[in-house]
């Protein structure tokens, strides 16, 4: 079968091309052709896609999901995230352990990764537990892990308290050249509280979570990757000094790495309307300056990558006082269009480093050479984004189990068209 998309701008940021032009596909890879040297007549190919007017881009990698499969299927299941994945032209998952049970040996990432190619219209990896059960007591499968090929391992939704066994858990991730995903909370320091600390918590009466809560944490653990030589990535980084310290970090030469997530990128705690479990979220949305800081650090490079924290609960646990609902968003479907609004219309950042941080970026980090990029012999896993198209953000739209989002009635602008998955047709916007 051989595809060709004609026409688009297309924006690869591993080569820095961004010009209009084609892309052929054959079977699931790209292969090389260019406009002077077409492999086939244009007649000859099975599928024509016309892209004109659209943005033709490597398929967005999201190194931050929870698909809740197995044991929370209620909240989604590796079938409605990976269509939530490709509808928001999300064509990689990393999915997160927390599982029921957790993903804490090798037959479980096995298990999620067989049933993946058949269930999700995405690519689903697997991320591993640190801890067994994600108990933070001994050490998960680690070996058995990688060799069912998680690429990291996370303890996310908390932090392994206990540093010597996490040191030992970096140092046998290193010898397996795993990364470790890490998610920054000194649980110690939350004292119950369910939104960021400061003026808007004191207004609505709600207990506070200060920036040291993630703070103290990520200094650990930058302190520990420097020790035991892991390449480290940070989740969903929220505060201006993490952003310092992944700076520092990086100019040490250590090998950190960073995510950002759209809605800390977008949203202050100040603009939290009421007391609505739909605003809660761990970490909290933060003040102006936070925002600021991420922002900055996103544009620079600081931070590598967006990725979602995609973290579907079902209405109940959301619908509700903040005091009583679960922690997380949803992001999978709203976050190309929000990021394109809010960053890129804005001039905050460029639609080339868009890309990258949405792709290229997170397919280093992952180690994955054949993805993030539109070259010759890559994976035909491509979004095709129309920039012009205007929208809202409609919760009934969603396809993900998941409609907790603090971002419902939002307009933006940018559609995802098509995406593809190894040279098939995945999702087509009606
Ligand atoms: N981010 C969240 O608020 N919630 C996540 C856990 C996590 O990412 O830490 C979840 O699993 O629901
Ligand atoms: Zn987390
Ligand atoms: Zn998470």
């Amino acid at each position: 079968m051989v595809t060709l998309i004609r026409n688009g701008q297309i924006l690869d940021p591993r080569t820095g091309r961004d010009e209009v032009g084609d892309i052929w596909i054959r079977g699931d890879r790209i292969i090389d052709a260019s406009r002077e040297n077409p492999p086939l007549g244009r007649e000859e190919a099975d599928l024509v896609i016309d892209a004109e007017g659209c943005w033709v881009m490597p398929g967005l990698i999201d190194l931050h999901v929870h698909l809740r499969d197995p044991g929370f299927t209620y909240k989604e299941t590796l079938e409605t995230g990976g269509k939530a994945a490709v509808k928001g032209g999300i064509t990689t998952v990393c999915a997160m352990p927390n599982t029921n049970p957790p993903i804490d040996d090798g037959d479980k990432v096995k298990a999620v990764h067989d049933r993946a190619k058949v269930e999700s219209p995405a690519r689903v990896i697997q991320l591993g537990a640190v801890t067994k059960e994600q108990g933070g007591k001994s050490l998960a499968d680690i070996r058995g892990m990688a060799k069912a090929g998680c690429h990291a391992i996370s303890e996310d939704g908390k932090s392994v308290v206990d540093a010597g066994l996490y040191r030992q858990a970096m140092k046998l991730a290193k010898e397996e050249g795993l990364s470790v995903f890490a998610h920054c909370e000194e649980i110690r320091l939350v004292e119950d509280g369910v939104m960021n600390a400061g003026a808007r918590a004191r207004e609505l009466g709600l207990r506070g979570i200060t920036n040291s809560v993630e703070d103290v944490i990520v200094a650990r653990d930058i302190l520990l990757a420097k020790e035991t030589g892991v390449k480290l990535h940070l989740c969903h980084c929220s505060t201006k000094d993490s952003v310092a310290m992944v700076e520092a970090a990086k100019e040490a030469g250590l090998a950190v790495t960073a995510e950002v997530c759209p809605h800390h990128l977008i949203l202050t705690a100040e603009e939290i309307p009421e007391d609505d479990g739909n605003y809660k979220m761990n970490p909290p949305l933060r003040d102006r300056e936070d925002v600021e800081a991420l922002r900055r650090g996103l544009a620079e490079g600081i931070l590598d990558a967006v990725a979602t924290d995609h973290a579907p609960h079902a209405g109940k646990e959301k619908d509700c006082s903040m005091k009583e609902a679960a922690f997380g968003v949803v992001g999978l479907e709203t976050s190309l269009p929000l990021i394109h609004t809010e960053l890129v219309k804005t001039g905050i950042l460029g639609r080339m480093e868009m890309v990258e941080r949405m792709s290229t970026a997170p397919a280093r980090i992952l180690g994955l050479s054949d993805r993030g990029s539109l070259t010759a012999g890559c994976l035909a896993d491509i979004t095709i984004f129309d920039p012009r198209a205007e929208g809202k953000i409609q919760k009934e739209t969603f396809v993900s189990k998941g409609t907790n989002t603090p971002f419902a009635g939002r307009s933006v602008q940018g559609q995802v068209k098509k995406t593809l998955v190894g040279g098939k047709v995945v999702y087509e916007a009606r």
